[in-house]
């Protein structure tokens, strides 16, 4: 199958978003515009570096690489309608794990109504996916890291350190230790981006928000430093599953904090909406935690810290970086 049958295999055969005038087939798409700003993000995933072959199948490469994606209109506060794939092929990939590739993404798609608008087919070395996400979020109700104030709670969802887990488990688990550890397994293959959550606090004035790709060491230290202010973390309060508790302290400590691609989101929010926050909480089965408290402390301001084992120190971005010398 060349190029141009590949792009019309992958077409959809209708889009579930009216506002689609054009999705694949032309030199662009063109959305319509209501009232709402419009939300775009994109991540690429690598071979060997984001996956491999015995880590993650090509549905779930499909699979994670939107929902990675998803993850970061979820922290903008939006909501998902539309995306672009743009896809290189090695050679010794065959067609069915490609296909394979677009049922994991056009699974997850379905869930949240968005549709494949459109993308790009180059055949090179390394099986390489970028996604181009478009959102939208309702005028002015973008959620930036930069809107912490002080006495905000610190909120995550989700459990932390579980992709991370699950990631070591693939990598070096045996079979019995994989079967034990599905749950993480799991989570490091089929993340779940939290839109829902995050439009059932529409009725929450202002947010900060980051979703935790790299691992809350860096997305709390995002959000201090945008905010210029100290986010104040308590370790003993960071939910983690309870079967993490299995493995050694140090790998808990390092998972929940640095692991990253859990894709959950971290927030803050004025300790008056805490109520709100927890009935979207429980209306969209979504379990959320106070992790800490955003204070205004001078000589602290754009930095994280941490309360752990009685002392209390400056949480370094320790997360996954790219291009790290
Ligand atoms: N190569 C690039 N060219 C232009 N803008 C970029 C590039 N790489 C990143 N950015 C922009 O930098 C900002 C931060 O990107 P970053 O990738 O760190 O965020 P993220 O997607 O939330 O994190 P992660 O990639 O860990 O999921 C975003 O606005 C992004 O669009
Ligand atoms: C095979 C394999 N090895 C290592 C990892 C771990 N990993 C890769 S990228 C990343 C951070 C987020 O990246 P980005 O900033 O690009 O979103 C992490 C934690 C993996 N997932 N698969
Ligand atoms: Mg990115
Ligand atoms: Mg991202
Ligand atoms: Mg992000």
């Amino acid at each position: 199958m060349d190029e141009f049958k590949f792009i019309q295999s992958i077409t959809p055969k209708y889009y579930h978003q009216s506002s689609i005038i054009t999705g694949i087939g032309d030199d662009a798409a063109i959305i319509r515009q209501q009232q709402s700003d419009t939300v775009i993000a994109m991540d690429t995933m690598v071979e060997s570096v984001h996956f491999s072959e015995k880590t993650t199948s090509p549905y779930h490469i499909g699979y994670r690489a939107l929902a990675a994606n998803i993850s970061d209109i979820a922290a903008m506060g939006g909501k998902v309608t539309a995306y672009l794939v743009s896809i290189v092929i090695p050679k010794r990939w065959d067609e069915e794990k490609i296909r394979d590739i677009y049922r994991g993404m056009n699974d997850l798609a379905a869930h949240f109504q968005m549709d494949l608008i459109g993308g790009d087919t180059v055949s090179g070395s390394q099986l390489t996916i970028s996604i181009t996400v478009i959102g939208s979020v309702k005028n002015d109700q973008a959620r930036y890291r930069g809107d912490a104030k002080p006495g905000d709670y610190i909120f995550v969802t989700g459990t932390l350190g579980d992709s991370a887990c699950g990631l070591y488990v693939l990598l070096h688990g045996e079979r019995e230790e994989q079967d034990e550890f599905k749950y993480f397994i799991n989570r490091h293959q089929m993340p779940w981006p939290r839109i829902s959550f995050i439009q059932e606090c529409q009725q929450i004035k202002r947010m900060a928000l980051n979703d935790v790709s790299d691992g809350i060491a860096n997305e709390a230290n995002e959000i201090a430093e945008a905010s210029q202010l100290l986010l104040e973390l308590d370790y003993e309060k960071i939910p983690v599953h309870q079967d993490l508790r299995k493995f050694p302290k140090h790998q808990q400590y390092n998972w929940s904090l640095s692991g990253g691609e859990d894709f959950e989101l971290i927030g803050t929010v004025p300790a008056a909406d805490w109520e709100i926050l927890e009935k979207a909480a429980e209306r969209t089965k979504t379990s959320i935690t106070k992790i800490g408290e955003v204070k205004d402390i001078k000589e602290k301001n754009g930095s994280a810290w941490i309360y752990h084992e009685n002392q209390y120190r400056k949480l370094e971005r320790s997360g996954y970086t790219h291009l790290k010398g």
